[in-house]
């Protein structure tokens, strides 16, 4: 069924690149650069280490990546580490064909939401894999929200802010995301949400309750 709305708002991991990139390149390629954060340079990285209030912050950034906990501070450090990955070619994002496509050809604006910091998601979105070379979609995406800017994505507070935020009633922002109490959240903010279905992702017992996108195609 094709859902009338006005706007897009498009989770990242599980909708529109698989779990696998963030899990087994992402986090790894973070996690082989903790050892030396304590001692970066980089004083927006020093600011950051200091927010966590830990006497072990390897360890600490250690737990928290193995547990995949969605740690505002450590989502701030992930996107400073990983844009070294992307810059040296290291990393590129393999965001789904269907996913590309649609954000190049839709005249609908388009907003992602993820947990994801800012920062990362517009690196992932400026170092898309394509079959020419990396393709920046970052002119084809309205804006980005992540949990700091705009709360945790289970908060139903969270889509009303977005929703006042992109200027549009939450009944014309269609919301896509693999995670269920995310579009519990999403629906109770009176957003209109679809799960997403791709390979590799988790089971979902959403009991009917949702339609079902497997491919943007059908948007
Ligand atoms: C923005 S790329 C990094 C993805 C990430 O760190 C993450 O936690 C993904 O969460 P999402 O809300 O996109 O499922
Ligand atoms: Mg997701």
């Amino acid at each position: 069924m094709t859902a009338n709305f006005s706007a897009l708002l498009l989770d990242i991991e599980g909708t529109v690149c698989p779990i696998s990139f963030v899990k087994e390149t992402l986090f790894p390629y973070f996690l082989q650069q903790a050892d030396s954060l304590p001692h970066s340079k980089d004083l927006h990285i020093r600011s950051l280490l200091q927010k966590f209030e830990v006497d072990d912050v390897v360890a600490h950034i250690r737990s928290l990546v193995s547990q995949d906990i969605k740690d505002p501070v450590l989502k701030e450090l992930q996107g400073l580490v990983w844009l070294n990955g992307y810059a040296s070619g290291e990393i590129t994002a393999p965001v789904y064909t269907d996913a590309i496509n649609y954000i190049q050809t839709t005249e609908k604006p388009v907003y992602i939401y993820s947990s994801g910091s800012v920062k990362a998601q517009k690196l992932l979105f400026q170092y898309v894999a394509g079959d020419q070379g990396t393709i920046d979609l970052r002119p084809k995406l309205q804006n980005y929200y992540d949990i700091n800017t705009s709360g945790t994505k289970t908060n139903s507070q969270s889509y009303m802010k977005i929703a006042n935020d992109i200027g549009l009633p939450p009944a014309e922002i269609l919301f896509l995301s693999d995670n269920s109490l995310e579009l519990d959240a999403a629906k109770d903010a009176g957003l209109q949400v679809k799960l997403v279905i791709r390979p590799g992702n988790a089971p979902v017992d959403y009991q009917g309750k949702y339609d079902i996108v497997t491919n943007f195609n059908v948007l």
